[in-house]
């Protein structure tokens, strides 16, 4: 369980939110809406505890995730809309080092197997710099299916993808919340899970014609 109570978060000389309150139970998703600016990302790396909230606590089955430190990160998986790979490893590389990175270290043979899935046959010993946007999303994406985390907080991620892997994200995501994981994310796109697994959060302004 993800509970946050009386959030808040300054960027530069910015209150970009504050008394911000919710939570998260097993196999519940959470979606996030704001303009552009009004805090999507901020938020999404704070709960990650890459950025520190100015105000308000963020508790993970009732313990605060810094005190909780690496036994909080190892619950969550998180990809930004920079899909964090390196250009010069390929593929297989990048997924085996973030997999590490993770704390969920995999095999050569689970690195291609995973980016079988993830429709990159014939991609995966490529260095990742001759890919196209579609195909570097989907090595990033592939961390999904190898990675045992229960909390997968995803900024815009079917940005750059096509339909076929569109469908294969949603399908991976109803699957994971379906098992009783968590997903927190950002996206335009309408995601197909029950209606009852979905929680929605408004960031910024409300008002009718706001751009
Ligand atoms: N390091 C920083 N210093 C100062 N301001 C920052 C910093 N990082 C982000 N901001 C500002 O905080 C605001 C929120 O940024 P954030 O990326 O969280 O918004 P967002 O809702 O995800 O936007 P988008 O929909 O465009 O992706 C923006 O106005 C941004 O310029």
């Amino acid at each position: 369980m993800l509970e946050v109570s009386g959030l808040a978060c300054v960027r530069g000389d910015r209150k970009l939110f504050s008394d911000l309150s919710f939570s998260l139970a097993a196999g519940e998703l959470l979606h996030l809406h704001g303009h552009n600016g009004s805090g999507k990302t901020t938020l999404m790396r704070t709960l990650c505890g890459l950025i520190k909230e100015s105000d308000g606590e963020i508790r993970w089955n009732g313990e605060s995730i810094h005190r909780l430190g690496e036994e909080y990160t190892q619950d969550v998986v998180y990809i930004g809309h920079k899909n964090g790979i390196k250009d010069d490893l390929t593929g297989v590389e990048n997924l085996r080092v973030c997999s590490a990175l993770d704390g969920y270290p995999i095999k050569e043979r689970q690195a291609w197997d995973a980016l079988e899935k993830m429709g990159l046959r014939g991609h995966e010993d490529l260095p990742s710099r001759v890919l196209s946007q579609g195909q570097k999303r989907r090595v990033a994406l592939a961390r999904l299916l190898v990675n045992q985390s229960k909390l997968w907080i995803l900024d815009e991620p079917f940005t750059a993808l096509d339909v076929a892997a569109v469908d294969f994200l949603q399908s991976i995501i109803r699957t994971h919340i379906e098992a009783g994981g968590m997903v927190i994310l950002t996206t335009h796109q309408e995601v197909n899970i029950t209606k009852e697994q979905v929680k929605e959060l408004q960031l910024g302004w409300k008002e009718a014609g706001h751009v």
